[in-house]
């Protein structure tokens, strides 16, 4: 397999980096779909389902995704999947995310639901997994990109909670290959989920957890060794704790890095400031991720051309985070070697 050292990436200039950004092949680790819905499809559902949205129109809708923090945003974004009622609204907003995927060269994604999101409100897990599952079947069948789904336990909630609803999608076991933990990271520690996680490592699931998004490097670490979680979603105030830098370096654990959802989130103050290149620079395996592409301003190719215009990465950077990308994800070795060979063709021939 190639390695940063086979491409001469000193002859790729500044100015050819973002059509560079665009056409490397990678791999999205780190999206919530319901954070794919876009205010038109919101409004469209709405009609659709007759539900009602407390915003006049799109217009006043997308002026209220203005947040002071990952709070303030997930009050929004709760009430806009509120929309979604049957497997067709699933499907259609998996549908629309998994196209706008395709286009930004997205050849592999691990798409985060939150099926307590919909249950709350009366929606069974089969409908929601019946719907996604059968958009990543399409996506692969007709646009050639592979989806695999991830769920997420709601942190805000109780532990019992999340094993209710792990029963609820056992039945489903073969439509998701893992588990995740997200919403109100602080006060909710990854360790209120030991055994809900414990439970889902013996059924043989994959494990990531959101951990020092808002949160503290205490919270990563709980999610290392009492979740024993795969990968970390954010991570990027690991940088506080140069044991723990060591801890991600030497056991190779991915951090999910997603910058316009810092931004928009205010865990940096403006994207020049944003750590992503530190992380590279210590070995993290970092990515680059859309988090929650409809509410942040952009999807993954908006992620890596804004973050790289604003802090000077280059092309080495961007060969990294799309290697990373591929190593990090939960496909096979047969295929992680293939991604990366036509990474490396793309590289090779720009
Ligand atoms: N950025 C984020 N952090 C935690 N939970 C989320 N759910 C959707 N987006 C999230
Ligand atoms: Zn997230």
């Amino acid at each position: 397999m190639a390695t940063s050292t086979t491409h001469d990436f000193g002859r790729i200039d500044a100015q050819r980096l973002p059509e560079l950004l665009r056409r490397m092949p990678k791999a999205e680790l780190h999206m919530h779909i319901e954070g794919s819905l876009e205010p038109e499809l919101i409004f469209a559902l709405a009609r659709r389902n007759g539900v009602s949205v407390p915003y006049a129109d799109v217009e006043a809708l997308r002026k209220a995704y203005a947040f002071s923090n990952l709070q303030s945003f997930l009050d929004i974004y709760y009430a806009g999947a509120s929309v979604l009622l049957t497997e067709q609204d699933f499907y259609d907003m998996a549908w629309a995310y998994l196209q706008r995927a395709a286009a930004d060269n997205v050849v592999h994604t691990e798409m985060f639901f939150d099926p307590q999101t919909h249950t709350a409100r009366g929606v069974a897990v089969e409908t929601v997994i019946n719907g996604l599952h059968r958009a990543c079947v399409d996506a692969q069948a007709q646009l050639g990109v592979s989806a695999l789904l991830i769920l997420c336990f709601l942190r805000h909630l109780s532990e019992r909670e999340a094993f209710e609803t792990l029963e609820q999608a056992l039945p489903f076991r073969d439509k998701f290959i893992g588990v995740g933990l997200d919403s109100s990271e602080l006060g909710h520690p990854p360790e209120k989920f030991a055994q809900v996680f414990a439970r889902c490592r013996e059924l043989g699931l994959r494990l990531v957890a959101h951990a020092g998004e808002e949160g503290p490097p205490a919270y990563v670490w709980s999610a290392l060794d009492v979740l024993k979680v795969e990968r970390i979603d954010h991570g990027v105030q690991s940088v506080k704790d140069p044991a723990l830098m060591q801890r991600l370096a030497q056991d190779r654990i991915p951090l999910t890095v997603c910058p316009l959802s810092n931004l928009k989130l205010c865990v940096f103050p403006d994207l020049a400031q944003h750590n992503l290149g530190a992380l590279l620079d210590a070995g993290l395996v970092a990515t680059v991720n859309s988090d929650d592409p409809a509410y942040f301003g952009g999807y993954v190719n908006q992620n890596f051309t804004e973050t790289f215009a604003a802090t000077g990465l280059g092309a080495r950077q961007a060969w990294q985070l799309a290697a990373n990308s591929f190593e990090g994800s939960f496909i096979d070795a047969s295929a992680k070697r293939a991604y990366m060979d036509r990474l490396d063709q793309v590289f090779a021939t720009f």
